[in-house]
């Protein structure tokens, strides 16, 4: 069975997706809102704003117009920055397919709702829970366009849409797993995010490995807290979406989230960080959002307090290194 995507968003990872698709044998249209974007990845077949060097195939269409792209499409991959998806979605809506399943790339969470996306798209689109998918797990967009061998959790409460998104993205280089834990797959990549930050700082101030695995480990930790209070699956935070993915990111100098952390950390500013980072680094505005998140559930998160303290209170990274580790004595603990 060949599917048709109209995948939304032509930054890294829209871009990066689309080719996975074409290379998986579906049909694919790719929208984008900058024209130059469009006609480079059509005439040059490549995006040379995002992923410069990367060649893509000549099979691989763009168009700035979401109706072309969207029609007759089986999946909606939702590929925009996770503050603007309400704002596009919104647009996008009169055009979207009756019965296309509509699947989230972002990791993130919105700002002032604390909604995940899922709960943007079921809520914008008004689409039951067995209409909106998840695809997430360890992917750099650069190593996933290279053909570097990779895997990823196409994720749906409906199990066999979950089947048509792992067989509309396996390729020869590209495992994918299927889930029904939204929740959970969605959290590990909006939550680790923040962590890669916080790890990110950590390097930039010069400490090495120890502290790096403390963090990752103490943040699964607390995104395993989050999602237990949530409804998730404990076990995902072990599988690609969790621990995977956190690893992943927080061990690459590809993250815009751990790279934004180490320039905090070297001793830029925010605002010189901020003017230095061209594409979207989520973890910086849903920090906050995931914090609401927490303290409405009575979930303790200190690494994600420690980094909306940094990044919008102003609070230095040193005192903030300082309180996490001089915290109360106490049992390890993973979950809640
Ligand atoms: N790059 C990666 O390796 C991966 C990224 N993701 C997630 O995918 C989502 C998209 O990220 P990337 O493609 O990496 O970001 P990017 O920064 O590379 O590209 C962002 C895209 O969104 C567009 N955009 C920006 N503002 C917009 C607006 N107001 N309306 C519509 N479009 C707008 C940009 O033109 C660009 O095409 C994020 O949630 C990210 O966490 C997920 C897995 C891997
Ligand atoms: O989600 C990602 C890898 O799985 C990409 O991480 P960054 O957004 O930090 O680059």
């Amino acid at each position: 069975m060949t599917y048709r995507t109209a995948v939304m968003g032509a930054g890294s990872w829209g871009t990066t997706f689309t080719k996975l698709l074409h290379d998986a044998g579906g049909e694919v249209v790719l929208w984008g809102r900058r024209p130059e974007v469009v006609e480079a990845v059509n005439e040059r077949h490549e995006n040379p704003d995002y992923l410069p060097g990367v060649t893509l195939p000549a099979g691989v269409r763009a168009t700035l117009d979401p109706a072309e792209a969207l029609a007759g499409a089986d999946f909606v991959a939702l590929a925009v920055p996770a503050q603007t998806l309400r704002h596009n979605l919104g647009a996008w809506l009169p055009l979207l397919p009756p019965d296309a399943v509509l699947v989230s790339l972002m990791k993130g969470v919105e700002l002032g709702t604390s909604r995940r996306m899922s709960e943007v798209i079921g809520e914008v689109a008004n689409v039951p829970a067995e209409r909106v998918g998840v695809f997430c797990g360890p992917n750099l967009a650069r190593e996933v366009a290279g053909g570097e061998p990779g895997a990823a959790v196409a994720a749906c409460a409906d199990e066999d849409a979950a089947r048509r998104l792992q067989s509309a993205t396996m390729t020869p280089y590209f495992r994918v797993y299927t889930s029904t834990d939204v929740v959970g797959c969605e959290l590990g990549g909006a939550v680790k995010n923040i962590v890669a930050l916080c790890v990110g700082m950590a390097v930039g101030l010069g400490f090495g490995a120890s502290t790096q695995a403390l963090l990752m480990t103490r943040g699964l930790a607390e995104i395993a807290r989050l999602g237990a209070a949530l409804g998730a699956d404990e076990h995902t935070f072990a599988g690609l979406a969790g621990m995977g993915d956190l690893v992943g990111t927080c061990m690459s100098p590809l993250s815009r989230n751990r790279t934004f952390g180490e320039n905090l950390g070297r001793g830029m500013t925010l605002d010189e960080v901020i003017s230095v980072t061209k594409q979207t680094a989520e973890g910086v505005k849903s920090a906050e959002a995931v914090l609401e998140l927490a303290r409405k559930h009575n979930v303790e998160m200190p690494i994600t307090e420690a980094v909306t303290a940094v990044l919008h209170h102003g609070m230095p990274i040193k005192e903030a290194a300082i309180s996490l580790i001089s915290r109360s004595p106490k049992p390890e603990r993973y979950g809640l």
